[in-house]
């Protein structure tokens, strides 16, 4: 591939040069990124920390390909995502990366074999059913593939989502707020499926949280505000991230 630099195999997995986002033009522009530089080496997990409106999840939306940086650049792997073409863009999106939404944003009318296989029926491909029940069985759901999402709990219809998420084995997996709708010890299972995808599969993971003790599954925490990073912190503890929480809304 044209767009392929040699570095694919041992660079990092993402990274962002410069990323600017403005929402509208002129004066009432909101600047929602204003030059981040980040890199995500392969096999590591990082939370992304912030007051909410600081550009958490634009962050997110324009490492996975779901947005567009107004200026600077994405890489996966070795390849310049931010200015393919839309359609080449949407095809490596789907084998690239996977995306874990707050809200599940599973089909209720079809089953959960089916909601994990909608992403490449929708990209045109025949249903793998064996990768469907592999994905299933990583996330702990082998044998609900014929329940409806509104039969499982919460924590459940998550790991559904993450399930959708890794069927086409990502290099990188990003989830926003994953948590959030979910009760603490719901919450801990799914953060606990994101760590051992990291530990025991290499799996890439960059995760928006707004909780301290979810933001301690990870190894790395960045924190944005007003559209820049402002901190980063290795191997967090719940302690060190809320006292620096609590510096910065000091
Ligand atoms: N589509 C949009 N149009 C206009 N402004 C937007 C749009 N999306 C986000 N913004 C603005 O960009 C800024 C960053 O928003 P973003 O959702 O990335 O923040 P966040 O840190 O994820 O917030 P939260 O924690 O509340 O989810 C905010 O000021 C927001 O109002």
């Amino acid at each position: 591939m044209a767009e392929m630099t040699k570095d694919f195999a041992t660079g990092p997995a993402a990274l962002a040069r410069d990323l600017h986002r403005d929402y509208g033009r002129g004066g009432a522009a909101v600047r929602a990124l204003r030059g981040v530089s980040v890199d995500f080496a392969p096999g590591t997990f990082t939370a992304v920390m912030g007051p909410s409106g600081s550009g958490k999840t634009t962050l997110l939306h324009c490492l996975a390909g779901i947005d567009r940086p107004t200026r600077g650049s994405v890489f996966w792997g070795g390849v310049e995502v931010s200015r393919l073409p839309e359609r080449r863009l949407a095809q490596l999106r789907r084998s690239r990366v996977g995306f874990v939404f707050q809200a599940f944003n599973l089909m209720p009318a079809m089953t959960v074999a089916q909601n994990v296989e909608l992403p490449g029926r929708l990209a045109g491909e025949r249903p793998d059913r064996e990768r469907v029940r592999e994905a299933l069985a990583r996330v702990g759901l082998a044998g609900r593939e014929r329940h409806r999402p509104g039969q499982l709990s919460g924590g459940q219809q998550q790991r559904v989502a993450i399930a959708r998420a890794l069927v086409c084995r990502p290099q990188v997996l990003f989830a926003d707020e994953p948590t959030g709708a979910l009760d603490r010890t719901t919450g801990h299972e799914v953060l606990d499926l994101l760590r051992s995808g990291v530990d025991q599969e290499g799996q890439t993971c960059v995760m928006v949280t707004h909780d301290p003790v979810a933001a301690a599954y990870a190894d790395r925490v960045l924190l944005l505000a007003d559209g820049v990073l402002v901190e980063e912190l290795s191997r967090p503890t719940a302690a060190r991230v809320g006292e620096l929480l609590s510096r910065m809304g000091g």
